[in-house]
This record gives C-alpha cells, sequence and structure tokens, in this order.
C-alpha cells in the first residue's frame, strides 16, 4: 500500500532515448539522449507541485512517464502504489491527464460527444457521471458549448473542455502539461482558479508543468525545477529567491530630489526625481533597511517589490553551470539541501498570498537546490 506522503514515488528515475542522427549521404551515428536523469521525489496526497524548467528539460517525459505513455529506462515509480508501465488500464482509473497542445477530445463530434464516449470507456457510474459533468459545466462555464463541434472552439473554450474530459471519472491525480498556454489572461485566470476550487474542494493531487510562472505562483505552493533531466530544486516557490541569489527592490518617495540614498547592503540602481529604486538580496530582511532610511531621510512612501520568478530560475541555471565547471557539483541522488532565510513582519506584509502560503510551507519542509 502506498501512504499519504508518498502518493508519488520517483526513486532515480531516469529516460534515455536512442536517436539516430544523420551525419552524412548515407551515414548516421547513434546517440543517447539522457532526458531524465536519475530524479528522486515524493509528492503527497492533494499537494499541487509546479514542475519547471527550460525548453527540453524533461518535464514531459516524466509525466508520459507517470502516465505509462513511456516506460523507465531505470529507477522505480509508483503513483496511488500503482507501477504505471504494469498498470497503465488500473492507472487510467485514478488519473487525469491534460497536454495543452494536443486534445484528448474528438476533434469533429459536438463537446458533450466526447463526455459521453468518455463515460462508456471509463465505465463511469451514471449518478457520478452526471454529478461531475454538472459541477464541471458550472465552473467551467461549459453551458453554451457543450453542442458545439470541438474544432470550432477557441483555444481557451477547448482547453476548459479538456480539463473537463480529464476529471469527468474522479481521478485522484490531475497531470497538467502547459494548460495555459496560449490562453488570454482571463481564459488563464479561469483556469488557475478552477485548478484552486478542485483541489481544496476534492483534494486532487496536481501536477502542473507550464512555462508561465504566474501558473505556479496562483496555483502552487511547491515547486521543482528540472533542467538537463535532473532535479535542481525542490521546495516551496519562496526559496527560489534565494536558491538564485535573487535580489529585490525597495521603491522609496522622498519629500524631494535628493543624492543616492545609501544603506548597506541595498544599492540606488535608480533615481527619478525624488523616487529612488534600491536593490538588496532578497535574502535579506526589509525592515531594518526601511527603519535606516526612515530615520535618515524625509520619507514619504516606500514599497518592496518582488523579483522576477523568471529571472531568478534563469540565473540559478547559470550559477548551476558556472559550480559545475568549477568541479563542485555533486551528482543527483534526490537528497536536498536546506535553502534556510529569514523574513520579518515587513517582508512579510509585501508578499502575495500565494508567497506567505509558500513561505509558511518553508518552515515545514526542507527546501532547496538538490545537490
Ligand atoms: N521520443 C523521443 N525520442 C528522442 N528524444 C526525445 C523524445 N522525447 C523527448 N526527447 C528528448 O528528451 C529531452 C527532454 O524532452 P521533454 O519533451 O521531456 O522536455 P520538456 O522539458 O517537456 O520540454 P518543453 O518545455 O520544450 O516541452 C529533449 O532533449 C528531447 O529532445
Amino acid at each position: 500500500m502506498h501512504v499519504e506522503s508518498d502518493f508519488i514515488r520517483l526513486d532515480r528515475v531516469e529516460k534515455v532515448f536512442q536517436v539516430r542522427r544523420k551525419t552524412g549521404f548515407l551515414r548516421s551515428e547513434r546517440r543517447e539522449v539522457r532526458a531524465v536523469d536519475s530524479i528522486s521525489c515524493t509528492v503527497a496526497r492533494g499537494e499541487m507541485v509546479g514542475y519547471i524548467g527550460p525548453n527540453g528539460a524533461g518535464k514531459s517525459t516524466t509525466i508520459k512517464m507517470l502516465t505509462g505513455i513511456l516506460t523507465p529506462s531505470g529507477g522505480r515509480l509508483r503513483v496511488a502504489g500503482i507501477d504505471p508501465t504494469r498498470e497503465r488500464t488500473r492507472l487510467a482509473h485514478r488519473i487525469g491527464v491534460v497536454f495543452g497542445q494536443r486534445t484528448t477530445l474528438w476533434w469533429d463530434l459536438p463537446l458533450i460527444d466526447s463526455y459521453r464516449l468518455m463515460h462508456r470507456m471509463y465505465r463511469i457510474p451514471d449518478a457520478r457521471y452526471r454529478e461531475n459533468l454538472d459541477r464541471c459545466v458550472e465552473l467551467l462555464d461549459l453551458g453554451g458549448l457543450l453542442d458545439v463541434p470541438v474544432r470550432q472552439l477557441s483555444l481557451g473554450q477547448r482547453m476548459r473542455g479538456d480539463i473537463a474530459a480529464a476529471l469527468l471519472h474522479d481521478p485522484d491525480v490531475l497531470y497538467l502539461d502547459e494548460p495555459t498556454i496560449g490562453l488570454d489572461v482571463i481564459s488563464k485566470a479561469r483556469v488557475r482558479e478552477f485548478l484552486r476550487d478542485l483541489n481544496a474542494e476534492r483534494g486532487t493531487t496536481v501536477l502542473l508543468t507550464t512555462h508561465d510562472l504566474q501558473d505556479i505562483e496562483q496555483v502552487c505552493r511547491r515547486v521543482m525545477v528540472i533542467d538537463h533531466g535532473r532535479l535542481m530544486y525542490d521546495g516551496p516557490l519562496a526559496g527560489l529567491h534565494e536558491a538564485g541569489e535573487s535580489e529585490r527592490t525597495l521603491v522609496v518617495d522622498l519629500e524631494r530630489e535628493l543624492p543616492p540614498v545609501e544603506v548597506a547592503p541595498a544599492r540606488v540602481v535608480k533615481v527619478e526625481g525624488p523616487r529612488q529604486w534600491l536593490a538588496f538580496p532578497a535574502s535579506e530582511s526589509a525592515a531594518p533597511l526601511v527603519a535606516r532610511i526612515a530615520e535618515a531621510y524625509p520619507l514619504v512612501d516606500l514599497s518592496v517589490r518582488e523579483p522576477d520568478i523568471e529571472t531568478v530560475i534563469a540565473k540559478m541555471y547559470a550559477d548551476r553551470r558556472e559550480t559545475s565547471v568549477g568541479g563542485r557539483q555533486t551528482s543527483v541522488d534526490g537528497r536536498q539541501t536546506s535553502v534556510g532565510g529569514r523574513e520579518t513582519s515587513a517582508d512579510r506584509r509585501e508578499m502575495s498570498a500565494d508567497r506567505r502560503k509558500a513561505t509558511a510551507d518553508r518552515a515545514g519542509r526542507p527546501g532547496g537546490m538538490v545537490s
């Protein structure tokens, strides 16, 4: 039996593809692509985890192994206690999958016909099917679309239709691969809100891969970062800032135009009239800086801006590569190093609700660079 904290479990999972590359008119060479390289992690039941990384990092390959579409080349994998490779059909009743760039719906059929087919395919009891369908139709606003052929739906409508299709059989786990790709701001917001509600009401475990870091910020408390098939970071979103040694910005409005403010370790990066921008390490508390500025300068207003997470990740990759070049990088074996960190009430006031949750998680779960 699986335990709840081990709902999804990967032990040194690997996937190696053999590819042929043309090297001449009649010649080609075989090459190995290590898409997933010894990844170990667990996901607890009911967690919402973001799985992010640059193009070709190995995200989709991991998801495909978790669904049983691909067989791992090495390691051990369990989802709800099931081996996806050996019991793919049994697993299919426990999981829902949404690939943002591909639809599982029948292109020429009205949306409702796809759902009817799934009702039969998954042998969903009638009452349960009806209840799940009604709920999805209401929450995903599909009422006016059920009789429309899938090919006539907009991308956002089709995505909502796909999410409903993945949930008709009440899965315990939902994998979403780029669910908001190409959607407009309103459609994205709707999908994110739906996922939060689904998790709160049903306790569905969600694993989300995306290039849109807003998806992670608004949906997930935990994030795993993968690069070249290796797990680089596993922990709360807020910890990424520390791992990437990112900087926050203090924007101060003074009473009048003054020379650059001097409060170490912050440094002025921009001045516009009486407004000054000061960068300081994201791991530092803003409170003492604010107190010192207020004491020494005629302060009118101030705000703290969080760094852009995309930049944080890019910096983390750069740092990691430098470390690797220097020969100090150790092999990935699933061990985690805590990145720690301090926060004050002043910092917390500036955080969004999601960040607050993420930071709270940090106290209870080790998170950080996987070395
Ligand atoms: N069927 C395959 N045969 C050979 N190589 C593959 C196959 N599928 C994926 N790869 C390679 O494995 C690596 C990881 O690919 P994967 O699609 O998992 O990355 P990803 O993180 O999902 O990327 P993206 O964000 O671009 O979707 C890439 O180098 C890719 O070219």
